[in-house]
Parts: C-alpha cells; sequence; structure tokens
C-alpha cells in the first residue's frame, strides 16, 4: 500500500475508531434516558388510573349508603343524609336526588324551579352511569362530571383525576377508553389523546414519548417532548462518556501505531530494495536415492541494519502488496548469478530454484531478466527452476502462455508449496509444469496418526500420474526421508540435510558431496 493510502485509510480508520465508541456510548445513554422517561411516565399514568378507579369505588360505596335510607324524599334527614356523604367521601363534591327525570333536591337542600336530569353519555363496568359534563348551576362554577345509580348521582371535579404529582412538561389526560377526554393537565391535544387512547404500552411517536396504560373503563395517557441528546448531557446521564472517549483514544493510537508499523516498515523495505540489503541463501535439494546434492533453492534473506534478520515470510508479502517484488527479483536473479554462476558452469548437474511471485507468470516479462543468467553468468537455462505457489497459475491463459515460452528457452517450471492451495485435478492436468514440491505441513505426517496423514500418499500417486518429478519440503527426520524414497519420491530438501546456506557454505557442502567445485 503506497504511503498516502495508508495515511488515508489510517485516518479514516482513526476517525471511525474515534466516531464509533463515542456514538455507541451516546446512543446508549439517550437510549436508557428515553427508557427511563418512559418509566416515568407510565407511573404517573398509573396514578391518574388509580384516582379514576378509586373515584369510581367511593361512587359505588356512597350509592349503596343512599340507597340504604328510609327517611322522606328531601326531608330534612334526607338532605343531611347527603351531606354526611359528601363530608365524608372526599372524591364527591355534591349528591342530587331525582324523581320523574328532574331534580328534586341535593347535599345543599331542596331545588326550586325545574332542573332536568341530563342523559348520561355512557354506562361503565358495575352498572355506574357516567355523565362527562355537567354544567355548573352556579354562575363561575366549572363543569362536573357525574355517576349516576337509581335516583341518585353525585358530582365530582375531573381535575381531581389528574391532580398527581408530576414534571411541570408532563401531559396527562383521562379518556374514555374510546377517546372521550375526562379530564386534562397541561393541556394536551385532543386529536392526540384519541388517536393514543386506542394504543396501550409505552412508546415514541415523532419527539414525544408516550405512555398509556388502561383499565376496563379508563385509558390514563401521559406524554412529554422526547428528551434531546444534549438533554441526556445536561442531565449528567452520560457517565458512559469517559469510557467512550477512552476508547476512542485507544482505538485511534492502535490505528496510529499499526499505520507507523506499516508506513514504516514498507519505508524501510524500500530503503533496503534500493540500497540492495537482501543477500540470498541456498538450500541444498538432496537426491534421496544416492544422497548427493542436485540442487539448490534460493531463499531471500534480509538483515537489517540493527543486525536483526527479518523472515521472508514477513517481507515477502509486504513487497507483494507494494508491487516491490519486482525489484527484489531482479536482485535475487543478479545475486544467484553472482554466487552461483561459476559453480553451476563448472557442474552442470546442479541446478537452481527461483521462487517467483504468482502475478509474474501473468507476463513474459520475468523471462527479459532471467536471460542475464545465462548471458553473464553462464548458467544454462535448463539449470532454472522457476518455483511459483498454485495462485501463480490459477489464470491458465496469461500463466499457460508464460509457461510455454520458459519452456521454449529451456526452463523448468515447479509448483511450490502444492496441497496448500485450491488447485483441481482437472486444472492441474491443464498445467504444464515439470515439477511439484509437496508442502511441508504433509511431510509433517508422515508416521503420525492424523486426518491428513493419508493425503501424502495420495499427493505422491497424483504427481506420479502426472508424470511430474516431486520434490519433498521441510524434511527434518530420516523416517520421512526413508517413507518418502520408499515411495518412489526422488527428490528432498530440508534440515535433515541442510539449512538454507550462505552462498560460501553451499559450496562446501556441495563439495563434502563429493561434487565439483
Ligand atoms: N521448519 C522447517 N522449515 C524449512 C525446512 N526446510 C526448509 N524450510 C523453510 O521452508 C521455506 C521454503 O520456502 P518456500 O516454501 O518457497 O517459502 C518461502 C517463499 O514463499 C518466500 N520466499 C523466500 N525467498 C523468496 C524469493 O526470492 N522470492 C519469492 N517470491 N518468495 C520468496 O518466503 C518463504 C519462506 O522462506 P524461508 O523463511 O526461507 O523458509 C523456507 C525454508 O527455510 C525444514 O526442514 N523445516
Amino acid at each position: 500500500m503506497r504511503r498516502s493510502r495508508i495515511l488515508i485509510v489510517g485516518s479514516f480508520l482513526a476517525v471511525i475508531g474515534a466516531l464509533v465508541p463515542v456514538a455507541g456510548m451516546l446512543w446508549i445513554t439517550w437510549s436508557l434516558a428515553v427508557e427511563d422517561e418512559q418509566a416515568e411516565l407510565r407511573a404517573v399514568a398509573d396514578r391518574v388510573l388509580l384516582r379514576a378507579q378509586r373515584s369510581a369505588m367511593q361512587a359505588q360505596a356512597a350509592f349503596i349508603e343512599l340507597s340504604g335510607n328510609d327517611a322522606p324524599a328531601c326531608s330534612p334527614r334526607h338532605v343531611a343524609l347527603m351531606r354526611r356523604v359528601v363530608f365524608n367521601t372526599p372524591a364527591i363534591e355534591e349528591v342530587g336526588y331525582f324523581e320523574s327525570g328532574l331534580l328534586r333536591c341535593t347535599s345543599w337542600g331542596p331545588v326550586e324551579g325545574t332542573v332536568p336530569a341530563i342523559k348520561p353519555d355512557f354506562a361503565i363496568a358495575g352498572g355506574l352511569q357516567v355523565t362527562l359534563a355537567i354544567p355548573p348551576l352556579l354562575k363561575g362554577g366549572t363543569r362536573k362530571l357525574a355517576f349516576g345509580s337509581g335516583q341518585y348521582n353525585v358530582l365530582l371535579d375531573p381535575v381531581r383525576f389528574v391532580d398527581v404529582i408530576a414534571e411541570p412538561q408532563v401531559r396527562l389526560a383521562l379518556s374514555t377508553n374510546d377517546g372521550r377526554m375526562i379530564a386534562a393537565l397541561n393541556e394536551p391535544d385532543e386529536q392526540l389523546v384519541r388517536a393514543f387512547s386506542r394504543r396501550q404500552g409505552s412508546f415514541t411517536q415523532g419527539a414525544l414519548s408516550v405512555s398509556v396504560v388502561r383499565s376496563r373503563n379508563w385509558t390514563a395517557i401521559a406524554m412529554e417532548r422526547r428528551p434531546a441528546v444534549l438533554d441526556t448531557l445536561r442531565r449528567g446521564q452520560l457517565l458512559l462518556i469517559p469510557i467512550a472517549l477512552f476508547l476512542a483514544g485507544l482505538i485511534v493510537s492502535i490505528v496510529v501505531w499499526g499505520s507507523r508499523q506499516r508506513l514504516s516498515f514498507r519505508a524501510e523495505l524500500a530503503s533496503a530494495i534500493r540500497t540492495r540489503e537482501f543477500t540470498v541463501h541456498y538450500q541444498p535439494i538432496m537426491n534421496l536415492a544416492t544422497s548427493t546434492c542436485i540442487g539448490a533453492e534460493a531463499l531471500l534473506r534480509w538483515r537489517r541494519a540493527d543486525g536483526r534478520w527479518i523472515s521472508p515470510e514477513l517481507f515477502v508479502p509486504v513487497a507483494e502488496h507494494a508491487g516491490m517484488m519486482w525489484d527484489l527479483t531482479e536482485q535475487v536473479i543478479d545475486l544467484v548469478g553472482a554466487d552461483l554462476g561459476p559453480l553451476l558452469s563448472r557442474d552442470r548437474s546442479l541446478h537452481i530454484a527461483i521462487n517467483l511471485s504468482a502475478e509474474m507468470f501473468a507476463t513474459d516479462r520475468i523471462l527479459a531478466s532471467l536471460e542475464r543468467l545465462h548471458k553473464l553468468h553462464g548458467i544454462e537455462p535448463g539449470q532454472v527452476w522457476l518455483e511459483a505457489t498454485e495462485r501463480a497459475f490459477m489464470d491458465q491463459a496469461s500463466a499457460g502462455d508464460t509457461i510455454s515460452k520458459a519452456h521454449a528457452v529451456g526452463y523448468r517450471v515447479a509448483m511450490d508449496d502444492f496441497g496448500t492451495g485450491y488447485s483441481s485435478l482437472g486444472h492441474l492436468q491443464q498445467i504444464d509444469f515439470d515439477a511439484l514440491k509437496i508442502d511441508k505441513s504433509f511431510v509433517d505426517t508422515i508416521g503420525i496418526a492424523s486426518a491428513k496423514s493419508a493425503v501424502i500418499a495420495h499427493i505422491i500417486d497424483l504427481a506420479q500420474a502426472l508424470k511430474v518429478e516431486i520434490i519433498a519440503e521441510g524434511v527434518e527426520h530420516q523416517a520421512q526421508a526413508d517413507y518418502l524414497r520408499d515411495k518412489g519420491v526422488p527428490f528432498a530438501q530440508g534440515w535433515l540435510f541442510s539449512r538454507a546456506l550462505p552462498v560460501e557454505d553451499f559450496k562446501t557442502f556441495v563439495e563434502e558431496q563429493g561434487q565439483a567445485v
């Protein structure tokens, strides 16, 4: 990845890393604030409903007491009884007695003139008749709610129902279950009350938090504007914000650290390529039957200025990602030529295997570079094996073309790390490769009972059926070498024979094997 891209991606991740926890915590605290508010609204609505139910029960009790009296209608004793009911029942403000549809007397005394009974609006469970708005008998009075039963009715002030302790911004309504408003506090919108009385529970609608509770006869509605996110700040409910800021800081630091690491590693790698800090070590490849060295695999080595060795498994993927692998491979070709040109010119039975990255098989560009091995260092194309993993051969058309041209020159082509990719048998048959390197992970299973251990035998059979050379990688134990030899595998490399060696050590190794130096 280029420096500018790393910076852009790093900054983007840092911003996301900072925003996500803060936004997440804000959202959580805000949700908690909304939940709190709805719980409060529900408690208020419950209180309103309880008051309405209690008032109805008190009215019921009053009617039982009134209907049990035997005093002559509207006699002083009768009026005194009605008055006692008013005194003893907090919800009731007045009692009225009717005969033939006309109000005859109240708890105040006999009524003069003609006051007809008002038709009730509806009846509730228990048989109580409810009249929602009784006009005041006296000028300046407020409208009352009446419960009626038999010849009596009792008047109540509906404000009592909603006269509960609530925050000033909470709007309250007590309505019938079909939405007719009975009492209200803080002027709730009547249309909303009608709409909400059809629902139940706690919910939000637009900017409002609403709680609706209902009994058999009444619906209590409490509503208020939802808290704005900033309100929750004011309410001090954002205790979680320090955690969010800590998380955001942590994520940003990790991203910045990661970007720096990546930037500096990449930059260091680019500088190392420019200043040619790389060397190549050579791992001998052995003939299992004769125990002689038949060649070597060239493996890149990078020793940093601070003396630390960096594994190619670390820097090769970074170089591949950054498009630096071409430059590195050019250096490998030059190093191999300079290191082994004289040896391989003297002993034509030896070969050198060079690793190529997957994308290098997409064009024939690499073939021009490889020419230097022959032209400048005397190494025959037949002594050069080109290694690539299965990934290089996925695009059969272009890889096939490069392989044909490589064969035409005389190079040999080996499939590296065989078995770790995704090649199908059909795919393998299409590719014209000369050798197959069995990955170490399969060699490791030799002599070990594991699900994978049967696979190596099949890989060997497959390679033999395809009529290609087989090289086993990562052989560490004599038992593995014996198994492979017995199975007809001709070549192997691994720590059993030798690690990858600096060039002089490799030459000595070959010499000790009785080869020409
Ligand atoms: N545990 C164990 N390991 C063994 C044994 N025998 C060999 N090895 C290691 O296995 C790796 C074999 O190389 P590879 O599969 O091509 O895997 C190579 C190859 O994919 C890449 N690489 C190295 N040099 C180059 C290069 O010049 N070009 C490209 N494209 N890739 C390279 O880096 C990978 C790792 O290379 P190395 O670290 O040198 O690791 C080498 C080698 O040192 C053994 O008996 N036991």
